[in-house]
């Protein structure tokens, strides 16, 4: 048996942080039959791990809205389960849930094809259980993915650690990064590297890590980075982050140390947005939109400290953290995003138009190097 997404069953039940079911990626694509399906060219994330170490729930918890409480009750997966994060988000992949069986010596499946176009494989290790059964399967995994891609990022969650005190947290995060480099080095695969991050579905971290990896594989991050650096420096802002509205991904942010508690902030700043705004926004009758060009709030905190969220786009918004001193200059502040937002559309154009250029000599994106596919329409 395997799970299946029923939409309609999920009402919005009013709170901050569960979007309307609506205002998300749309229906979930349900599941393929890997043998059969065809090979699609979007750029792929794989989630892979044992058995029950969370891999569906990360994928339903980060994608689809499912409050973390609901995923208790999700069934095994058995077969691979594409979904594509197409529908109304800028980020524009596939993601493969991985059955915790799956045996690497079954030659009905085709690793050629897994791993050629895969971007990054995400491998998830259930922390509040033993891992060494876990380790083993992660160095069989990497070493194989590699060997057929050696362009993969190899990203290792550490995952469930809502369970774990924090020295207990930090001592497992050291002792799983030390076996599995040994393992890599004793297999004579030192030139893997391999990311850890610390991952719950309970909190922002799961968020953050996807950010994260999301971002290793958009071309365009370090124009990106640059330019937030820009109007942080000419409006007095301290942290700005850039959005993915829907999936709470922040694509980018500026060179400062990202703080989880900032980022926990903007992104129940956006819950907020959202939340009002289909409350109390008007709704126009075919396309009720929650987050539109007129999209924008300022949030004046009792610490000082302001939040601004302004919309760059049909799916990006900027959210900025600033003294209040700072907020004086408003004006200044609206004219240095506009700089930013024609900045964006002109990155992005010039990626539409490489695309398009070379769509029509027939090369087809088979590169997680290519993530963002045609995902932003120039507002
Ligand atoms: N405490 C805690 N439990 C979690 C977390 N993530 C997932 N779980 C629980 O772990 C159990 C297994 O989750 P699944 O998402 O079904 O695991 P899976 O890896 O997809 O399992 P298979 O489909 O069998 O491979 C569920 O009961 C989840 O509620 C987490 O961050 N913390």
């Amino acid at each position: 048996m395997s799970y299946q997404d029923d939409e309609e069953e999920v009402t919005f039940d009013g709170t901050a942080g569960s979007f309307p079911k609506d205002f998300g990626y749309g229906a979930f694509d349900g599941e393929h039959d890997i043998l059969s399906a065809s090979v699609d060219q979007k750029p792929r994330i794989l989630l892979m791990g044992l058995r029950r170490s969370g891999k569906s729930s990360i994928q339903k918890v980060v994608f689809h809205k499912m409050s973390p409480n609901e995923t208790l009750f999700l069934e095994s997966t058995n077969k691979i389960v594409k979904d594509d994060i197409n529908n109304s988000s800028f980020v524009q992949f596939q993601i493969w849930d991985f059955p915790g069986q799956i045996d690497f010596f079954d030659s009905t499946f085709d690793y050629d094809m897994i791993f050629g176009g895969c971007g990054a494989l995400i491998f998830v290790i259930d922390a509040q259980d033993d891992y060494m059964e876990a380790l083993n399967k992660l160095n069989l995994t990497v070493t194989k993915a590699y060997k057929i891609n050696p362009n993969i990022k190899f990203e290792v969650f550490i995952h469930k650690v809502d369970g774990l005190g924090d020295d207990f947290k930090m001592e497992s995060q050291r002792d799983i990064h030390q076996r599995a480099t040994d393992d890599l080095n004793d297999s004579g695969y030192d030139q893997i590297h391999l990311s850890f991050h610390l991952t719950s579905i309970y909190d922002h971290s799961i968020f953050e890590a996807f950010s994260k990896v999301v971002q290793k594989l958009i071309p365009q991050l370090p124009v990106l980075e640059n330019l937030l650096n820009i109007v942080n420096t000419n409006s007095a802002i301290e942290k700005s982050f850039l959005f993915d509205v829907v999936s709470k991904i922040y694509i980018a942010t500026d060179s400062t140390p990202v703080d989880m508690q900032s980022y926990e902030l903007c992104c129940d700043m956006i819950d907020v947005v959202i939340d009002v705004s289909w409350i109390y926004g008007v709704k126009e009758e075919q396309d009720p939109a929650a987050f539109d060009e007129q999209s924008s709030s300022l949030i004046k905190l009792n610490n000082g400290t302001v939040l601004y969220l302004r919309e760059v786009n049909k799916f990006l918004a900027l959210v900025c953290i600033l003294r209040d001193d700072n907020c004086d200059r408003k004006g200044l502040i609206d004219y240095n995003f506009l700089c930013f937002r024609n900045a964006i559309q002109q990155v992005f154009e010039l990626r539409n138009q490489n695309q398009s250029a070379l769509n029509s000599v027939g090369s087809p994106v088979v590169n997680g190097n290519n993530l963002i596919d045609g995902g932003i329409s120039p507002t």
